[in-house]
């Protein structure tokens, strides 16, 4: 690629009179400004020469374009960008003016991703042409935009509105069968057979055996009036349900009515102007970085710029078929990896292998796979209660009880059985990991896979790294992560890790300011509305107080100088209130597991509070919702901050992806430490100094959080960036 150019297109003109034009800007054919304007430069030119008399638009290497180029909505949400044209020359002067409206029928030729702009370039051709693993989508409101290429106009119009509105407000492509069952497309042809076929639909346009359609003004799959305003009130209720805290979905059914009832350009001015305000909200710069953050996890200084090449892995063993060791054998054998499940005895290996088989066929109940494939993937499950298969594995993760001793043992047999080439991987969540290869000589080989239960359907893989972990073997797990579909962060070895250890505060303060006097329900709606999935005490009643008691005994142990030991779980538990799983927790839960807020809570509260022996602070019966964030998620800050600071995560943008995938913090907030800079520092500090003195020193700002806030700097910023401002 020319320096500094972002992409370009390239012509070929056939002895048949058509004009092949191809999407070059890998990986994914994005539509930068360059690629967008070299098109353009050679549609016209096609246009113009004499020899051509049709047009067939393609992308480069099987991909036809991943949309519009995010980096430049990066660049002007960071203020850059004002000399770049407007949305509505995009969308109408360059999209709907020239290219719809050319002299020439043009064809598009899908194969890979049509996504977004991608998408919006192809369904303004005259006609669409695509392979059977073609993914069609428009996923723009995951980035907190709307389609703004037309996208909100042309959709409906080919494929109706309720599928059309189903495909924008989830974001989720479609394949190629179904988008030629929906009208998306014309045509599925094989792949080696996709630009001769368009070729050949285009000629048939130009010379009138096939009908030359402008998507934009098509009527045929548009609903009656009073049918779409039905649609509309429904999806509006739907999506206020679903997306009660964003907007944008709704400016973007705003969009596709105004197209309904004004018609097709009144909707795209509105489309284009929205796109322009909708670009610079707070919830797109989060959501914008929320997507280059969970694709930068994978880049590790010193490890993944060594040039090394990722090993084959094939064969994988799991020790233990418990809860998790079975989550993540259905993970791997969901990515088609042949997996061996080792227990220690046969009741323990069937109770193992039948929670995987149920995690599979509850794959099959829900549609997601078909009997056939679920035989195939169940076949690739190999049972075993010796270590005679390990002979020849690529890697080992061990998922068994959290007892150092048994972990010590399993990993010096695993030195013994296992090939040299073999990775070592545990599945701890708070042990230390070089007590676990202690025993051994290939502490080389040694790392965590942290997954986070249920392993086969949480986003999210936490690869731990001890000083002595070679690049290689986590270059490895890195691919690995990539191919079971987890989002792999790398992380340092120390209690809790990242995730864990950065969420320890957020239960334990809600627990302190329960003794304090603030109300549990209280504290779980103001934290739903902020937009977690359920709030801290609906979670603890989820995971189980058991679990929940453990692990927070961990934390405790090892960080005792920042830990509140709340007393309301050991007396609930002592009443056999132990979570959803008996029935009763923090709520009462009917036979369809719908918590219910349960009055006699109070008597335990009482009990915590007097064994506490520490007053209820009367200046909590006025605090807001938004206090009460701010109570429970700046202590998660400043954990945050001091992971940051020893270095167990490289970059707070790591941070970022791990509390949106592993604790479901809202991705339109960016992430707890991109949330905590639109905040400020300062204000962090404060209201954590002022609660330091009100409740002691479970709250003190570590020496990062401090720092950063009297410099009036970020906190996501760069440990070199500081220097330099020095
Ligand atoms: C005006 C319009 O309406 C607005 C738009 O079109 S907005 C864009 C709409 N398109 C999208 O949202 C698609 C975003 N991309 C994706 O979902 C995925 O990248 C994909 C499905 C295309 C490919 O996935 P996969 O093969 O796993 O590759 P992935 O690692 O995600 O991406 C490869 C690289 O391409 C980059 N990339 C992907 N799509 C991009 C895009 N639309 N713009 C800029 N860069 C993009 C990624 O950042 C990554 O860069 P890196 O290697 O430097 O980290």
């Amino acid at each position: 690629m020319a320096s500094g150019r972002r992409g370009w297109t390239e012509m070929e003109v056939g002895a048949d009179g058509v004009a092949v034009i191809t999407i070059v800007h890998p990986p994914v054919n994005s539509l930068s400004y360059d690629v967008l304007n070299s098109f353009k430069e050679n549609l016209e030119r096609a246009i113009q020469r004499n020899d051509v008399k049709a047009i067939v638009v393609t992308g480069a290497k099987g991909k036809f374009s991943g949309g519009f180029d995010i980096s430049a909505f990066s660049e002007i949400q960071a203020g850059k960008g004002v000399d770049k044209p407007k949305t509505s020359y995009l969308s109408i002067d360059m999209v709907t003016d020239v290219f719809e409206a050319a002299r020439k029928p043009l064809v598009a030729a899908i194969d890979g991703l049509a996504l977004g702009g991608g998408l919006e370039l192809a369904m303004a051709c005259h006609a669409r042409i695509c392979t059977s693993t073609a993914q069609l989508g428009l996923p723009e409101l995951q980035l907190g935009i709307l389609p703004g290429m037309g996208g909100t106009q042309r959709l409906p119009r080919l494929v109706g509105l309720p599928k059309a509105l189903e495909m924008i407000l989830t974001s989720k492509p479609v394949k190629g069968k179904e988008a030629h069952a929906v009208g998306l497309v014309d045509a599925i042809v094989p792949p080696d057979e996709l630009i001769k076929s368009a070729r050949l639909w285009a000629l048939d346009i130009a010379e009138n055996r096939k009908p030359w359609l402008i998507t934009l003004y098509r009527n045929d799959k548009l609903e009656s009036l009073a049918e779409a305003r039905d649609i509309f009130k429904f999806v509006r209720a739907e999506t206020r349900k679903r997306a009660a805290n964003l907007q944008h979905p709704f400016v973007c059914i705003d969009c596709i009515e105004e197209g309904v009832v004004s018609g097709p350009r009144a909707g795209l001015r509105k489309e284009s102007e929205a796109s322009e305000i909708l670009v610079r909200s707070d919830t797109s710069k989060s959501l914008v970085h929320i997507f280059f953050s969970q694709r930068a996890t994978s880049k590790v200084p010193g490890i993944t710029d060594l040039g090394l090449v990722p090993r084959r892995i094939s064969k994988v063993a799991i020790l233990g078929g418990g809860l998790m060791g079975s989550g993540i054998a259905t993970a791997l054998l969901l990515s088609n990896y042949t997996v061996i499940l080792k227990e220690v005895n046969d009741k323990f290996l069937q109770g193992g292998v039948g929670r995987i088989k149920a995690n599979l066929q509850s794959r099959v109940k829900k549609g997601k796979m078909t009997q056939e494939n679920f035989e195939k993937t169940f076949s690739r499950l190999i049972g075993v209660l010796d270590y005679e298969q390990f002979r020849n594995v690529d890697m080992v993760i061990e998922a068994v009880i959290e007892n150092i001793s048994l972990k010590q043992e399993i990993f010096a047999d695993l030195e013994k059985y296992c090939p040299p080439h073999c990775i070592l991987a545990s599945n701890t969540s708070t042990i230390d990991l070089n007590l676990i290869g202690q025993r051994t000589k290939s502490q080389d080989r040694i790392l965590g896979a942290h997954f986070f239960s249920p392993a086969h359907v949480m986003p999210l893989l936490e690869i731990v790294r001890t000083q002595k972990t070679s690049p290689q073997v986590i270059v490895d797990l890195l691919d690995f992560g990539k191919k079971i579909r987890k989002t792999p962060i790398v992380v340092g070895n120390c209690t809790g890790f990242a995730v864990n250890r950065m969420f320890f505060p957020y239960t334990q303060s809600a627990f302190l300011f329960v003794d304090r006097g603030l109300d549990i329900y209280q504290i779980d709606h103001a934290i739903t509305k902020f937009g977690m999935p359920m709030g801290p005490f609906r979670l603890v009643d989820l995971v189980g107080f058991g679990v929940g008691f453990a692990t927070g005994a961990q934390y405790v142990e090892n960080f005792p100088d920042r830990t509140y030991k709340a007393m309301l779980l050991p007396i609930m538990m002592e009443d056999k209130r132990a979570g959803e799983a008996t029935r009763k927790g923090f709520y009462i839960y009917d036979d369809r597991r719908k918590a219910k807020p349960d009055p006699e809570i109070k008597k335990y509260v009482d009990k915590s509070r007097s064994m506490a022996g520490i007053a209820v602070d009367p200046n909590l019966s006025k605090v807001s919702d938004k206090d009460i964030v701010e109570m429970l998620f700046f202590p998660v800050v400043n954990e945050a901050c001091r992971v940051l600071d020893e270095g167990i995560a490289v970059k707070a943008s790591d941070l970022d992806i791990a509390s949106v995938m592993g604790m479901g913090f809202p991705p339109y907030r960016g992430g707890v430490m991109f949330w905590a800079d639109s905040i400020g520092a300062r204000y962090i500090c404060s209201r954590l100094e002022e609660w330091s003195k009100a409740y002691g020193d479970f709250f003190r700002p570590c020496a990062y959080l401090a720092d950063r806030a009297s410099k009036g700097a970020s906190l996501s910023a760069p440990a070199e960036q500081m220097k330099s401002r020095l």
